[in-house]
């Protein structure tokens, strides 16, 4: 079994993703840290199979994944570096396989290893002579094998690093860092995790090499999606090391899947009518934030939904009518001094009672008539209507000391990392430093799903569990696209979903939507409007992805 991560878009392949996600195995999309992996070996083993077996899977798996790269395998030179721990370990099993099916091979210790060790014992009974860094003075033997090697594995650390990386791993990381530059044509492959890399928080060593292909053992590790991490390790492919099934039911975090989307996704029947789709009312927008409004009116309705309706200014009546053709408008009324007036909100209260879901806040801006508009909206709104928060609603709650014990519905937020800062008051370091820890325990505090938007977006539930986008895609960093998200999600709010499922399909159909746009024109000068078509056909897409994996 092989799992790639990555976006499989009408046959293209985008960015330095793989193309397919090809197994219809959720477990494989669970995302682990070096605790949890521990835990689940340690199940593994209980469950009557032993180290060495789990060694002797990885170590085949991981040769096998590695054959796969290459349309014709036999007489390529592949040169595998080796640490002292078990990551060596399935180095050691690797370079066996890999000898076994053609290759031409070096195996490197970089740190002595027991010769009677059994994975030690793989590669000699395959009469392979490992070269040792100790009779190797000046790397003299390691330059030039790298001078004509087509691979080199790297085997030094794994999840047990334990300190920076020093002495000859360190040396001979960065001599295969520097060849690199001179034969671009040397493939890097990463044995579980590029080393020096920590899994659990994407933080990266000097001597990390990014590397072409991750081949990673059981699980992706959280710190595969976390930054700096996230670009060391291009494109992941998960190895089956034969962990039973039904041993991780207790880990929580995953890395949103087209099969999982796709299961969740609304039915449309043939005889369906616009109320079948569910009713969005958008309040939003400003004279200064026109966009923010059109963008997520327009965008709820390419995700699916019956009807959008706009709540907002009536002065702004006028250019909002022109924008939006298919959207109806509700007209709220304005204070004196143009803005929205607080009891705008009693004349939204009293059509929601129609709507299945709304979305409040893009562009709604800060003034303090607004903030109190949408704090009588929020304390007014039923529980019939469900409910996606952003941008200015989030600025707004953030002004009530532990909002969320006076705002106790369920809702989804959707905070960028400076509104989550003022959510939580958090730093944005803070933030940084662990998104996904960060956004599950906020989740669970607040009794909110939170979408904390980025590269490699985190979706907490308030029962612990998280959603990891698969996609990191600069071309998203441009004003609007979150009013877009914002957008889809209450579409799949109105179509049915609850809100985990709304966010996380929301989430992904909205990476899918960039990527494809990222394939059409590049990762610069993408704007919010070029995803609106891509909504749509993103969905489509998936679905078709299960037509074709059926036949
Ligand atoms: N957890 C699992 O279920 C499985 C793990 N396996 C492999 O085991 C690996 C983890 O093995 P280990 O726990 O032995 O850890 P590693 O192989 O990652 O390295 C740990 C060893 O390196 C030393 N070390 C750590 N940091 C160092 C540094 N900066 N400089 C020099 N020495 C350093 C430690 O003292 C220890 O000897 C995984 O990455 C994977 O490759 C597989 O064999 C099969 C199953
Ligand atoms: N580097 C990136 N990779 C993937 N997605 C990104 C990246 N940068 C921004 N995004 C996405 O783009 C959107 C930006 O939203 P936001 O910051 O609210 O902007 P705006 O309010 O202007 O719409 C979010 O969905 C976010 O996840
Ligand atoms: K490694």
């Amino acid at each position: 079994m092989r799992v790639c991560f990555g976006f499989r878009y009408s046959n293209f392949v985008f960015g330095s993703l793989t193309a397919t996600i090809s197994t219809a195995t959720l477990n494989a999309m669970k995302l682990v840290t070096s605790t949890e992996m521990n835990l689940l070996e340690k199940r593994a083993v209980e469950s009557g199979i032993s180290l060495a077996d789990l060694m002797r899977n990885a170590g085949q798996a991981v040769a096998t994944e590695i054959c796969g790269l290459f349309d014709s395998f036999p007489g390529k030179k592949a040169l595998v570096l080796i640490g002292p721990g078990n990551n060596g370990g399935d180095g050691l099993v690797a370079a066996r396989s890999l000898k076994d099916a053609g290759a031409i091979i070096s195996v490197y210790l970089l740190s002595p290893r027991d010769p009677e060790d059994f994975a030690y014992k793989q590669v000699l009974e395959a009469d392979i002579n490992p070269i040792d860094v100790q009779s190797d003075a000046g790397f003299s033997k390691l330059r030039k094998i790298l001078d004509e090697t087509d691979l080199v594995l790297d085997a030094v650390f794994g999840t047990g690093l334990s300190r920076p990386v020093t002495g000859a791993p360190a040396a001979a990381l960065a001599l295969v860092a520097e060849v690199r530059e001179e034969r671009p044509e040397m493939i890097v492959i990463a044995l579980d995790l590029p080393s020096g890399l920590n899994p659990d928080t994407g933080e990266v060593d000097d001597s990390t090499l990014a590397v072409d292909y991750t081949i990673t053992l059981g699980y992706a590790k959280r710190g595969f999606f976390l930054f700096p991490g996230a670009d060391y390790t291009r494109q992941i492919l998960v190895a089956n090391i034969g962990i039973p099934e039904g041993l991780d039911d207790d880990i929580l975090s995953e890395v949103i899947d087209e099969h999982d989307v796709l299961a969740i996704l609304p039915i449309r029947p043939s005889d369906a009518h616009k109320g079948s789709f569910g009713k969005v009312m958008v309040v939003a927008g400003s004279a200064e934030f026109i966009g923010a409004a059109t963008l997520a009116c327009q965008s709820a309705a390419r995700a699916g939904a019956g009807l959008v309706t706009l709540a907002a200014r009536r002065s702004l009546h006028h250019i909002f009518a022109a924008k939006l053709i298919e959207t109806t408008h509700l007209l709220l009324p304005e204070t004196m001094h143009n803005e929205l007036a607080p009891e705008a909100a009693e004349v939204a209260l009293s059509k929601l009672t129609k709507y299945d879901a709304a979305a409040v806040g893009p562009g709604l801006g800060q003034a303090p008539e607004t903030v109190e508009f949408i704090h009588r909206l929020l304390s007014g709104i039923s529980e019939n209507t469900k409910l996606v928060l952003d941008a200015d609603a989030l600025n707004a709650l953030s002004l009530t000391p532990d909002w969320w014990k006076v705002f106790d519905r369920r809702a989804v937020l959707t905070p960028h990392t400076g509104e989550f800062a003022r959510l939580s008051g958090l730093s944005i370091g803070e933030i940084l430093a662990n998104r996904m820890e960060v956004c599950r325990k906020k989740a669970a505090l607040w009794g909110k799903v939170v979408v904390l938007k980025g590269a490699h977006t985190v979706v907490g539930s308030p029962d612990g569990r998280i959603a990891v986008s698969p996609s990191a895609n600069p071309g998203l960093a441009s004003g609007g696209t979150g009013d877009v998200l914002t957008g889809i999600i209450a579409s799949l709010l109105a179509q049915g979903l609850d809100e985990f499922d709304a966010a996380r399909a929301g989430v992904y159909i909205h990476a899918m939507a960039g990527e494809a746009v990222r394939g059409n024109i590049g990762d610069a000068g993408m704007i919010a409007s070029d995803l609106l078509i891509q909504i749509p056909r993103a969905i489509k897409s998936i679905k078709e992805h299960d037509h074709a994996s059926c036949h």
